[in-house]
């Protein structure tokens, strides 16, 4: 409430100084004692009136500031980042209950990761029948040796012999042909075209490797599909039965029974010694490849097989388009809040790769400017960046390094006007597959050259490349800010959730920070 003046006109010194209301505010010039009393008494009122008002606005204020706190937090990062299975970890610590009634949906998708595993090979083995001659050469060739400085791939498939045994198992293992047109039937919307059976990942991870291209397509869904629902009737049975001995193989087409009964055959194929040496010779390490489940073969044909929560965080189902998922968080000590995931697929967004990055950056940043509305008020940005890439060539470019187009990438976020207030969270991750190449004998300076001849250690290499990061973010940065970087493995259920945690106390920390400067 404003507070004037007051006085007679007659005592101020110049007129055209006064404030324009006290002549209307002034008390009349023959007041008498009792008309002041009650004026001033009147005032008096008024102010407590307005004091009133004032804290009220003032109780609201700190209200607001109390109440719950909703972030946002966008997870950015290339195809293959760890995004959804980033996602995934946020499920499990806040609708765990959601997380596992979801359970047999996963199942399809990862059957169709062990499909793929043994298509991959298959693949293999057809093409070294065809440059052997039909696995006509002699066996002696089999003393095949690994990595940089082994004989090229042609030469050693020129003398491969596959041998009788294996020929039998690719045969008897054609009906996964089936087993995958079947199950892609299964996760794809009605009307569908991104579905393919006969597209699969790149045969090799060998960078830059000069490969038919004829692979190159991955199984998707789209983030708005309802490919869950596919399967609400198997877990509404799942779930009525629990406890029971449910038969999930009533039907004869599942192609879970026709898993099941080619399990030892894949098996013997994936333990066979001339496989192993094969994918050796072929720098084919399909244990870090995406949805890798060869390990546990018999667990996960097994009938009555159901994913556990490791299963499903490993299980790999590429994201087309934007997901806004959204958790209440509990367990808070004074604030309830709540929290957006937006998760955009950077896989879209990518401009097709030139040999400028330059050029390519321009276009990724006009590219990331039509997402504009999805990076618009975010709280924090999750940057994923896997690390065990350096050695790899993107799915969809082969002539692009992994790691240098993270960095590429990570550039073009950090330099992003409409990210600038966004707090930015770095996750160095798939670290276990970083430290599990480098150990098996990768030369990380091979393959980033300014690494030089520094020690082949995974600490030494990622702290490097930690250290390369943080410096494009200070560079790069419109308006200075902090970084929080983290070396992750999000697949790991227990080391992810601590850091997913600190993360959101410190978002939420900052935001609250933010409002009380408002
Ligand atoms: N071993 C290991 N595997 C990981 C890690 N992070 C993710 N993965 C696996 O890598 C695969 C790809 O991860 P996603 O979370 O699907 O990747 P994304 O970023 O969502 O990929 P798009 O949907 O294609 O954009 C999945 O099979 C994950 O289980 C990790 O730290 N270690
Ligand atoms: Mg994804």
């Amino acid at each position: 409430m404003p507070r004037f003046r007051r006085g007679h006109l007659s005592d101020r010194p110049h007129r055209h100084e006064e404030d324009p209301f006290a002549k209307i505010l002034a008390p009349p010039t023959d007041e008498t004692i009792e008309e002041r009393e009650k004026r001033l008494a009147a005032e008096a009122e008024a102010q407590k009136r307005s004091d009133a008002i004032d804290e009220e606005i003032n109780r609201q204020r700190m209200a607001e500031r109390r109440e719950p706190k909703h972030i946002r937090i966008l997870l950015l990062g290339q195809s293959e980042s760890g995004k959804s299975t980033t996602l995934k970890n946020f499920q499990l610590m806040n609708s765990p209950k959601a997380f596992r009634n979801e359970r047999a949906s996963w199942r399809a998708v990862i059957q169709l990761n062990v499909v793929r595993s043994i298509r991959l090979i298959l693949n293999l083995m057809s093409e070294v029948s065809a440059s052997s001659g039909n696995g006509r050469s002699t066996p002696t060739s089999m003393m095949a040796t690994s990595r940089p400085g082994s004989p090229s791939a042609d030469q050693f498939d020129s003398g491969v012999v596959l041998g009788p045994e294996l020929l039998k198992l690719k045969m008897r293992l054609a009906p996964l042909q089936q087993v995958e047109e079947s199950l892609l039937r299964k996760l794809s919307p009605p009307g569908s075209t991104d579905f393919e059976a006969t597209h699969l990942a790149p045969v090799t991870n060998l960078p830059y490797a000069v490969r038919s291209g004829k692979f190159t397509r991955e199984i998707a869904v789209h983030s708005n599909s309802q490919w869950k629902g596919a399967f609400s009737r198997l877990m509404t049975s799942v779930r009525t039965s629990i406890g029971s001995e449910i038969d999930l193989t009533e039907d004869p087409n599942d192609p879970g029974v026709i898993l099941n009964a080619c399990a030892d055959d894949m098996i013997k194929l994936w333990n066979h010694p001339i496989i192993k040496t094969l994918l050796l010779a072929h720098n084919l390490r399909l244990e870090d490849k995406a949805g890798f489940f060869l390990d546990s073969l018999e667990r996960v044909t097994s009938l009555r097989y159901m994913p556990t929560d490791d299963d499903i965080l490993r299980a790999r189902l590429k994201t087309l388009g934007v997901s806004e998922h959204r958790f209440k968080f509990k367990n808070t000590a004074t604030i309830g809040e709540s929290l957006t995931l937006a998760e955009p697929v950077h896989y879209e967004v990518r401009a097709p790769s030139t040999s400028n990055p330059t050029i390519s950056l321009n276009v990724m940043c006009s590219y990331l400017a039509a997402w504009a509305p999805y990076f618009d008020n975010m709280d924090a940005i999750i940057f994923l960046a896997p690390l065990s890439g350096f050695d790899e060539a993107l799915a969809e470019d082969p002539n692009t390094n992994r790691l240098e187009d993270s960095v590429l990438l990570w550039k073009a976020t950090i330099s992003n006007p409409l990210l600038k207030t966004a707090q930015t969270v770095l996750f160095l991750n798939k670290m276990d597959i970083f430290k599990a190449k480098l150990e098996s004998g990768i030369k990380f300076g091979d393959y980033v050259v300014s690494y030089g001849d520094r020690p082949n250690d995974p600490d030494t290499a990622a702290a490097y490349l930690r250290k390369k990061f943080a410096g494009i973010h200070k560079q790069h940065s419109p308006i200075p800010r902090m970084l929080y970087s983290h070396m992750t493995a999000v697949t790991d259920v227990k080391s992810t959730q601590a850091i997913l945690t600190n993360v959101k106390d410190m978002v939420l920390r900052q935001a609250l920070e933010n409002t009380k400067l408002v």
